[in-house]
């Protein structure tokens, strides 16, 4: 049994909460267990995935957040980052999964966050534990 940790930057407190109802059911119905910290936006996803990593605590990871265009550049900033941030980690060989919705408005994310329409949470989590089996298959 793999120890996956959900790692959510808790923006858009509803969409977060079908995001993780996702990402937890993927988790349970593969037979692993999971716990969640969390985050105040997606930038800080990639640091405290880092800081878990270093603890040896867990086999793979799901980063969970909600990205919205504003008005300003910020959204290229923290849509951009962050997903840099994961790829980084992934590159040093930590097995994750990318559940940060980026989207236009709130209804392309609520399309992409509900588990009964596109479940991007449980689609993060199942790559996180695809990279997981991975790591294992090249140990
Ligand atoms: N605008 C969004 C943010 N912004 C906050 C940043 O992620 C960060 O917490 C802040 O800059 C402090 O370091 N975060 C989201 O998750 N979603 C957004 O739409
Ligand atoms: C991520 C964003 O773009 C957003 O939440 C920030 O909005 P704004 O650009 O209107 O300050």
């Amino acid at each position: 049994m793999a120890r996956v940790l959900i790692v959510e930057a808790r923006f858009y407190t509803h969409l977060n909460d079908m995001l993780l109802e996702g990402a937890r059911a993927a988790i349970e119905q593969a037979g692993h267990s999971h716990e969640t910290i969390t985050v105040p936006g997606a930038l800080e996803l990639p640091g405290a995935i880092g800081l878990a990593a270093e603890s040896g605590r867990y086999d793979a990871y799901v980063a969970i957040g909600v990205v919205i265009r504003g008005e300003t550049y910020h959204f290229e900033i923290v849509a951009g980052e962050s997903a840099r941030g994961l790829m980084a980690l992934s590159m040093d060989g930590l097995a994750i999964g990318n559940g940060i919705l980026t989207t236009e408005d709130e209804a392309q994310a609520l399309t992409r966050a509900k588990p009964t329409e596109k479940d991007k949470g449980g689609e993060a989590a199942k790559a996180a534990l695809a990279m997981l089996a991975l790591r294992e298959r090249f140990a």
